[in-house]
C-alpha cells in the first residue's frame, strides 16, 4: 500500500486527477470503477478541466460504479445516476453506453445484482477502482459485517451510513434504507486501486484501514492485502497516521 500524504481536499483532487488521467492516455480502452460521495468530486472537476484543456479524452474508457440506492428511481435527485450525470458524465466526452451504474428501479434487486456482476465479467473487470471511505470503513457500500462479500449485492445501510448521507435527502424518511453494491472480492480483483479520504472525520477509520487488523468489521481493511493500491489522505485525514509514526 503506497500511502501519499497532501496538504487538503484541492491537493488530493488535483493529484487523483492525474493519476487517472494518466492511466487513461496510457490505456484509453480502461475500465474504470467509479465512487459517489463527497470525495470525489473535486476530482471530477479535475477531470472536466484535464478534458476541456485537451489533456484526455474519455471516448473509448468504460465506466462502472460502486452502487446505486435501492430502491430509488434513477432519475431521483439523489440517486447516483444523476450525481454521476451532473458531477461529471454531461461535462466529458465519454459515451453514455459505456457507462454503467446499478439499477435502483429494477423490479428484483438481486437479479440486478448478479446482471451487474455479470457486466464487469463480461469486461474482463476493472482496471482501475476509486475508493472513497465511509466513515465507519466501508468501500462501496460493503458496510462492517461478519464476512467480507464478494460479489455484487444488496446492502442493507447500516445507521452511521444513513445518518451521514442523510445530508444528501430533503426528507430522511424517503431515503432508501439499501443499496445496491459491487462486492470486495470484485474490488478487490481490480488491477489497481486509487483511495481517497478527505477532512478529520476519516482520520481514525483510515489508520484502521492502514495499521488495524484485517476484519470485515472494518471492510477497507482488506486492502492492506491489495498488491497495486495508492492511497491519498489530506492532512486533516492523516492525523492518526501521524501518531502512529510517533508511536512507532
Ligand atoms: O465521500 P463521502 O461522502 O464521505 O462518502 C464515503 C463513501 O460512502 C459512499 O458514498 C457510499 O458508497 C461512497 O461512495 C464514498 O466513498
Amino acid at each position: 500500500m503506497r500511502v501519499i500524504q497532501v496538504e487538503n481536499y484541492e491537493k488530493m483532487s488535483k493529484l487523483a486527477a492525474k493519476i487517472i488521467s494518466s492511466q487513461i492516455i496510457l490505456n484509453p480502452k480502461i475500465k474504470i470503477g467509479l465512487a459517489t460521495g463527497s470525495t470525489p468530486v473535486g476530482l471530477y472537476e479535475e477531470l472536466i478541466k484535464l478534458y476541456k484543456e485537451k489533456e484526455v479524452s474519455f471516448s473509448e474508457v468504460l465506466t462502472f460504479n460502486l452502487d446505486e440506492y435501492y430502491p430509488l428511481k434513477n432519475s431521483h435527485k439523489s440517486s447516483y445516476h444523476v450525481f454521476m450525470e451532473e458531477r461529471l458524465f454531461k461535462h466529458i466526452d465519454i459515451k453514455i453506453s459505456n457507462t454503467h451504474i446499478p439499477n435502483g428501479e429494477a423490479e428484483n434487486p438481486f437479479e440486478e445484482a448478479l446482471r451487474y456482476e455479470k457486466s464487469i465479467e463480461a469486461v474482463g473487470g476493472i482496471d482501475l477502482q476509486l475508493l472513497g471511505i465511509g466513515v465507519n470503513g466501508h468501500i462501496g457500500f460493503n458496510e462492517p459485517s461478519d464476512y467480507f462479500e464478494k460479489e455484487t449485492h444488496l446492502v442493507d445501510l447500516s445507521k452511521a451510513t444513513l445518518n451521514s448521507n442523510a445530508k444528501y435527502f430533503d426528507d430522511r424518511n424517503s431515503m432508501p434504507t439499501k443499496a445496491i453494491s459491487v462486492g470486495i472480492g470484485t474490488i478487490m480483483k481490480s488491477k489497481k486501486i486509487l483511495l481517497l479520504a478527505s477532512g478529520a472525520s476519516k482520520s481514525e477509520i483510515v489508520e484502521r484501514m492502514i495499521y488495524g487488523k484485517v476484519s470485515p468489521k472494518v471492510p477497507a481493511s482488506i486492502l492492506q492485502f491489495h498488491n497495486d493500491i495508492i492511497v491519498i489522505v489530506d492532512n486533516e485525514a492523516s492525523k492518526g497516521l501521524k501518531l502512529h509514526d510517533k508511536n512507532a
